[in-house]
């Protein structure tokens, strides 16, 4: 009997902070998936994301190790935040693979992401590393045409219009941001006064 290879599911984002749309959309789709784990990257320096301020590497790491600390089939890798220079998914791709040889590569995003897919770097190498999954966003379409269609798939989650922004906005006015974001993460967040001074 031939054994089915490993699939490792692959959910990389700013995480400034994490929050539970993140976390539904990774967990959906290791469950439609058949996914064996998840691994959450968190971006060292997004290509991006250059003009606007991103809060240090490690506190965005050990948030999302915060958020996923409950789930066994969640980890968190350092490869973005270890690498230097700017973050490209492919360099992602290409770490993760030489660390996972046996794992097939499910690279999970939104529905924003997913057409710039083709302006990322190296975007041919990217379809022949890893299959696309590209969840629904609520206020964004999916589109995705030009994508290769055996190395990309669609999958709809249960709509939770949860931001990144909307959390900084939140906490830089002294608005409650519990169940947006795991209590952890409120409670890291109020420790270490992020976003007090942020711009969103
Ligand atoms: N509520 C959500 N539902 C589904 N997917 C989401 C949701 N929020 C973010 N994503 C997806 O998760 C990935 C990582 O997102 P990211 O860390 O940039 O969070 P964000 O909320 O989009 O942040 P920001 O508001 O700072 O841009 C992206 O592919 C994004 O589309
Ligand atoms: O590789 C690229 O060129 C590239 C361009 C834009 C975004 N990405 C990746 O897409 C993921 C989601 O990015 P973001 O901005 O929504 O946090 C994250 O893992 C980024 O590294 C990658």
């Amino acid at each position: 009997m031939t054994q089915r290879r490993a699939r490792l599911g692959v959910m990389g984002g700013t995480f400034d902070p994490i929050h539970h749309g993140h976390l539904v959309a990774a967990s959906e789709v290791a469950a439609r998936f058949d996914l064996d784990e998840v691994v959450f990257v968190p971006t060292g320096a997004p290509s991006f994301k250059q003009d606007v301020p991103v809060t240090p590497a490690e506190h965005r790491y050990l948030m999302t190790v915060i958020a996923t600390a409950s789930n066994p089939r969640f980890t968190v890798s350092r490869v973005d935040i270890d690498r230097p220079g700017l973050t490209y998914t492919v360099d992602t791709l290409r770490d993760l693979a030489a660390d996972r040889p046996d794992a097939d590569l499910y690279f999970i995003t939104g529905a924003d992401a997913i057409a710039q897919l083709l302006s990322w770097k190296d975007s041919a190498e990217l379809f022949e590393r890893a299959r696309f999954v590209a969840v629904t966003r609520p206020g964004h379409t999916l589109s995705v045409a030009g994508l290769p269609a055996d190395r990309v798939s669609q999958w709809e989650i249960p709509a939770l219009a949860i931001s990144s922004t909307d959390v900084r906005a939140r906490a830089r006015d002294g608005k409650p941001v519990w169940y947006l974001v795991p209590d952890g993460v409120v409670q890291y967040i109020a420790k270490h006064g992020l976003y007090r001074g942020s711009q969103s």
